[in-house]
């Protein structure tokens, strides 16, 4: 099976060849061939490699702004870069990755042109926005006019395969409606499954804590949403929070890679497929000639597999020993999966979708669990306040039902505030289809022009952090702007609801956004019940994931396709009843 790269090469080889080939037929044919020294010849017939690049490069430049005047549009403006291929702005967006502020070189660009600008990579446009109306146009408005298309499949591939994230059209639609009978009020307003797996998280949590040690909060948060979704999804508790957790380096009390269980080497692998797709966009479209020897995705899949595959079978085996009335019957008793197989056991539709699945619930709930912890660590005002409404709604003990979930105002406008500040999908990426008009970003100028078959990415995070879209305290994490008594609510907020997108909007917006809020609002409930005090552990950090950047976040996030802490979120925290841990 020949690599991703070496595909891309044969596949642009012709396009590659075309020119000096063209080239030197009409030396030839003119008659130049002969009088020609023959390394001249030579010389002259590759030569027209660059030049035919240029050649296409402009008349692709002159397409768009005919497109543009056309639509009396103008273009968004490109951010300037003299290297051949803007190499200065691909490191700079793989420096910011690496070893940036999230976004940093991004918010900059966003200074210096507005909130649209073209991000030219390898002659690639790639038109970014952070402006709401372009977003609203891209996700629900003109939702036909753009698509995941077909670069976002070739480099997302090898991760997600024909999942629900990365696919258009029928196919998008199919697993569309698959899904969506489970996330219907009934299915989760069944709070038990929270409740078994947050239990079993706040045991092992406190028996961390009452060590000594420090907890690596995000692996906690990591290990609960992957029980609890394999469990609510598929109908198996794939059990990670029975391993042995980690430690901080230093301690040397961790276990050898060898020990890992099968759910942490999935975790591990899958963490690091993530990771090595997501770096692929940094590169523009030349990617995949950084991966002629192997797929640098793909080489971590195998565990992934090896993990999900069981899922699969077992579901499928399930279906199998069914009675064809026992089908028709207990439609609202079977999981995701068992409904899914039985529309169809195709392994790797089945495997992607399942795969898929599981990057929507889990890393995203894990993340929003773990910012909101920072949140709180950083913020013991925000925290004390959060806790008395806990407290005065259910007491030391008690445990809250679906509607009660619903009316905690305080604990929502932090989970709000927590996605606003740092949202699980920070940065979104789309393809136009048709040439497609963007309001204008101030009033009397001409509208936006996007290219036909353009790349588009939008930043939420970018979005949410705008101050003249929130106010001048922007940058400050405040849960009252989300009160509707606050005045910042009503003056930014609620007449302009779409400057606050963490689940995106329109038809393909997240189906899980109230299981997410529900999981997340259940966990806090049962921790800040236990615990009163949460602080930062900057001594169990691991020191390569301390950040370089002053007076801002302690901890370094970033993201692959979701957010995530890089070394983990390291706390202590202090038990309400007073004992140590
Ligand atoms: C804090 C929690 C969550 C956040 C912030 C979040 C955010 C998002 C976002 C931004 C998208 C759009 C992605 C795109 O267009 O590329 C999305 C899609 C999706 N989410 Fe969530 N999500 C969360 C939790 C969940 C949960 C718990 C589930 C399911 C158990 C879920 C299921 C899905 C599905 C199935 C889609 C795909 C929708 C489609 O393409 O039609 N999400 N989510």
């Amino acid at each position: 099976m020949l690599s991703i790269g070496v595909r891309y090469l044969l596949r642009i080889l012709p396009i590659l060849l075309l020119p000096p080939i063209s080239t030197a037929y009409l030396l030839s044919a003119i008659g130049l061939r002969e009088r020609l020294y023959a390394p001249l010849y030579v010389f002259i017939s590759f030569l027209s490699l660059p030049c035919g690049l240029v050649l296409i490069v402009q008349w692709s430049d002159y397409c768009d702004k005919r497109q543009a005047r056309k639509l009396d549009a103008v273009l968004p403006p490109r951010v300037k870069d003299s290297t051949i291929g803007s190499r200065n702005t691909m490191h700079s967006m793989i420096d910011n990755f690496q070893n940036g502020y999230f976004g940093e070189n991004l918010t900059e660009w966003a200074r210096l042109y507005g909130p649209v600008f073209n991000l030219r990579i390898m002659f690639e446009n790639r038109m970014f926005t952070t402006e709401p109306e372009h977003i609203k146009s891209i996700l629900s408005t003109n939702f036909n006019g753009f698509e995941k298309g077909s670069h976002f499949r070739f480099q997302f591939g090898s991760l997600l395969g024909t999942g629900i994230f990365n696919v258009d059209d029928e196919l998008w639609k199919f697993h569309r409606g698959i899904s969506r009978p489970f996330f219907t009020k009934e299915r989760i307003s069944n709070l038990q499954g929270y409740a078994r797996h947050s239990d079993r998280a706040l045991a092992r949590l406190t028996e961390r804590l009452q060590s000594g040690y420090a907890i690596d909060f995000q692996d906690l948060a990591s290990r609960y949403t992957l029980d609890w979704a394999t469990d609510f999804l598929f109908g198996v508790n794939v059990g990670s929070l029975e391993s042995i957790l980690p430690y901080p380096a230093a301690s040397r009390m961790n276990a050898p890679q060898s020990m890992l269980t099968p759910a942490d080497a999935f975790v591990q692998s899958f963490s690091a497929a993530e990771t090595a797709a997501s770096m692929r966009t940094r590169f523009g479209p030349v990617w995949p000639l950084l991966e002629l020897r192997r797929d640098k995705v793909k080489q971590h899949m195998s565990v992934v597999y090896d993990f999900v595959d069981p899922i699969v079978r077992a579901a499928v085996e399930r279906n199998r020993n069914r009675e064809p009335e026992q089908k028709a019957s207990n439609e609202e008793e079977l999981t995701f999966l068992d409904y899914l197989v039985q529309h169809t056991q195709d392994m790797t539709i089945l495997r992607d979708a399942t795969l898929n699945m599981l990057v929507a619930g889990r890393d995203t709930n894990s993340f929003l669990l773990s910012a909101s912890i920072y949140g709180l660590a950083e913020n013991p005002y925000v925290l004390s306040r959060l806790r008395t409404e806990i407290l005065d709604a259910f007491g030391p003990t008690g445990t809250p039902t679906f509607q009660d979930l619903r009316a905690l105002k305080y604990l929502r406008a932090v989970l709000n505030e927590t996605m606003r500040m740092w949202p699980p999908v920070p940065i979104n990426i789309r393809k136009s289809k048709e040439a497609a008009l963007w309001a204008p970003v101030a009033p009397g100028q001409k509208p936006i022009c996007v290219p036909a078959r353009t790349k588009v990415s939008f930043s939420v995070l970018l979005m949410h952090r705008r101050k003249d879209l929130w106010g001048p305290d922007a940058d400050k994490y405040d849960p009252d702007r989300f009160l509707d008594t606050d005045e910042r609510y009503t003056k930014y907020l609620a007449p302009n609801p779409y400057i606050f997108l963490p689940f995106n909007g329109g038809p393909r917006m997240c189906l899980g956004s109230e299981v997410g809020y529900d999981q997340a609002t259940f966990f806090l409930v049962k921790l800040l019940q236990a615990v009163s005090e949460i602080a930062l552990a900057p001594d169990a950090q691991p020191p390569e994931s301390v950040p370089t950047w002053k007076g801002r976040e302690k901890v370094w996030f970033t993201s692959h396709i979701n957010m995530y802490y890089k070394g983990g979120l390291w706390v202590r925290m202090k038990r309400a009843d007073g004992m140590e841990g």
